[in-house]
């Protein structure tokens, strides 16, 4: 295979689809924003903070210089948080000279406005541009160690989510395409604010019966907004939308999910981000949700409360019981 990659972002997630990648055989070029970071990994050919003991294989070099990434290939793909997934772009577009195909795997929505990032993409370059989002259930550490997975190729221009599958999949990790970019985006984003919720009550200590209604109702909230805002609602049922939901409101490896159980068990939001020290989309995401809700009338009842444990200080306790207090209704 002759094709070249570049991955924007150094974390977990970005480390593990360059390895990924060049393991596919594809020469891949790993952007980090840090360049004492990127001097590390260059030196010990791993990532020692994010993913420890994963050699990088030979075709996988890294750089911390964005006209370097521009030189390199005209597919790149976007794995930094969301609160710098506009700016990022905007950099690299400065040293742009040639046609560009953007592929991002990054989970949120763009903290200024609430946009999501497709729109981002098309704002800076062109509606015209290829591009494509990757979403799924799909813990980084998981996928570096070569664990079978499968995820979802969102784009509308189905040549371009092609030829991305042909440089990620591979036995052990399967790509399956959609259309429905809009879906696949929000279910990937809404699902944190899920997973925190989730964390919340297991972190209070109530038990699986709970799990199991915060996951279906949060699905039937992420439906509700997803819809309004474009999404085909059978996208919501596939590994955009229920798969990742389900890994990360029932598995500990999630950011996301810890967060809430620190909060459920008594830390405040602060303590509780600190302890996991890394990216937890969901705290931006659990307020851009609550304002896209607002906006559009749409009735999401764990993300509100969700929203006032993280930005009013409500009590998780008291979080619960106002779920619980709702009023009887009929199932939808
Ligand atoms: N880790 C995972 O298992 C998965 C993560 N994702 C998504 O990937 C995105 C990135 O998450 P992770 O890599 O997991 O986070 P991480 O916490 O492992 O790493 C974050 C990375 O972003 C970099 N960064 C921070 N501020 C930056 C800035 N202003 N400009 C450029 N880079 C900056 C950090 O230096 C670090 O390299 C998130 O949207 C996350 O939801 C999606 C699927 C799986
Ligand atoms: O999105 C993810 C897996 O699909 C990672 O979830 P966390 O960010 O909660 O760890």
């Amino acid at each position: 295979m002759n094709k070249k990659i570049a991955v924007l972002g150094s974390g977990s997630w970005g480390t593990a689809l360059a390895i990924l990648a060049a393991r596919n055989g594809c020469r891949t070029l790993l952007w980090g924003h840090n360049p004492e970071h990127i001097a590390l990994l260059a030196q010990d050919r791993q990532n020692q903070r994010y993913l420890p003991g994963l050699v990088f294989p030979e075709n996988l070099s890294v750089t911390s210089d964005l006209a370097e990434v521009a030189a390199f290939s005209s597919l790149i793909l976007v794995s930094v948080p969301s609160h710098a997934f506009k700016d990022t772009l905007l950099k690299f577009k400065a040293h742009l000279t040639n046609e560009i195909q953007i592929a991002w795997a990054t989970k949120g929505f763009n903290p200024d406005d609430g946009c999501l990032l497709h729109e981002v993409v098309a704002d800076i370059f062109s509606a015209q541009t290829p591009a494509a989002l990757l979403s799924g259930p799909s813990f980084a550490k998981e996928v570096a160690a070569d664990l079978p997975t499968a995820i979802t190729i969102a784009s509308s221009q189905p040549d371009f989510a092609n030829h991305l599958a042909d440089i990620l999949h591979s036995e052990r990790f399967r790509t399956y395409t959609n259309s429905d970019l809009i879906g696949v985006e929000v279910g990937g984003a809404v699902k944190n604010v899920m997973a925190i919720a989730a964390g919340i009550a297991d972190g209070l200590g109530f038990g699986a019966n709970t799990r199991a209604a915060l996951i279906t109702r949060g699905l039937n909230e992420i439906i509700r907004l997803g819809v309004k805002l474009g999404g085909k609602q059978e996208t919501f049922m596939g590994l955009a939308g229920l798969g990742d939901l389900i890994l990360t409101c029932t598995d500990n490896q999630s950011r996301n999910r810890r967060f809430g159980l620190a909060l459920g068990q008594g830390k405040n939001t602060l303590a509780a981000a600190q302890e996991i020290g890394q990216e937890i989309e969901g705290i931006s995401a659990a307020k851009e949700t609550y304002l896209l809700a607002k906006k559009y009338g749409v009735d999401m009842p764990i993300t509100e409360q969700t929203y006032k444990v993280l930005y009013e200080g409500l009590a998780p306790l008291a979080a619960v019981q106002n779920l619980l207090a709702r009023e009887q209704k009929a199932e939808s």
